[in-house]
């Protein structure tokens, strides 16, 4: 794992944003998204580059279960506003919020998956050390599922509604094994918030507690942390 500190979001935007250019010198296709609010500095760098996405992939990790691709609070709405509207690919994919049959939508993602390999994953985590929605406990080799989300998860995100009986408890997510097969894994964190979570993926014991820990295995993951995120390092 190399990990890079830099000043603020925007420093660690425009660090993973060369890295992504630099890989799409190689020709490659798929792009492995994220939501959250660490990754918005790194989709305006995106947005406001002249860099062309058109003949691009993206798959995103994860969505709310009951939301659908127009309510301002799902995956879709945040993906299109802050980056696909803007800077258009080719195809875009996420799980489907509103789809009752959680076995079948699970299999149709990991069928699109399997079809577009990801190239670059961009990584936020959760202060439990979630990635995608995979709460501690997750397997390691998880596809994707739909998954109940924990109580500090449904806290933490409830800053971006309206009250906290709006969240959802659930979410399909895409799995950890899943995530480990992108050729390249960048993980974004700020904040104080994260630095217990960043400290535990890095340095703690690799285990099924710390979802995150999973990348210690990963032959090429790049985490970009702030002071604060990395302050515990
Ligand atoms: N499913 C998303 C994760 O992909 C994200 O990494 C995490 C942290 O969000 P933030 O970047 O807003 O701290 O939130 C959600 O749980």
């Amino acid at each position: 794992m190399k990990v890079i500190k830099v000043t603020d979001q925007f420093e660690g935007a425009k660090v993973a944003f060369d890295m992504i250019q630099e890989a799409m010198k190689q020709d490659i296709k798929t792009l492995g998204l994220a939501t959250g609010s660490t990754p918005e500095a790194l989709y305006k760098e995106m947005v406001e580059s002249d860099v062309d996405f058109s003949h691009m992939t993206s798959v995103n990790l994860d969505e709310y279960v009951g939301l659908g691709a127009d309510d301002p609070q799902s995956y879709h709405y945040f993906m299109r506003e802050h980056l696909f509207n803007k800077k258009p690919f080719k195809e875009t994919f996420l799980p489907n919020g509103l789809a009752t049959d959680a076995k079948k939508e699970c299999e149709r993602y990991d069928a699109i998956l399997e079809s577009h390999p990801i190239d670059i994953q961009i990584l936020g985590i959760g202060e439990n050390g979630h990635i995608g929605f995979n709460e501690p406990g997750s397997s390691f080799d998880g596809k994707t599922s739909e998954v109940n989300l924990t109580e500090s998860t449904i806290e933490a995100n409830s800053r971006n509604f309206s009250d906290i009986s709006e969240v959802p408890t659930k979410a399909y997510s895409m799995g950890i094994g899943s995530i480990m097969q992108a050729n390249k894994i960048i993980l974004l964190a700020y904040g104080t918030k994260k630095a217990e979570a960043i400290y535990q993926t890095i340095k703690g014991p690799i285990t099924e507690l710390v979802p995150a820990s999973a990348l210690q295995v990963h032959p090429d993951v790049t985490i970009i942390v702030d002071e604060e995120a990395g302050s515990k390092l």
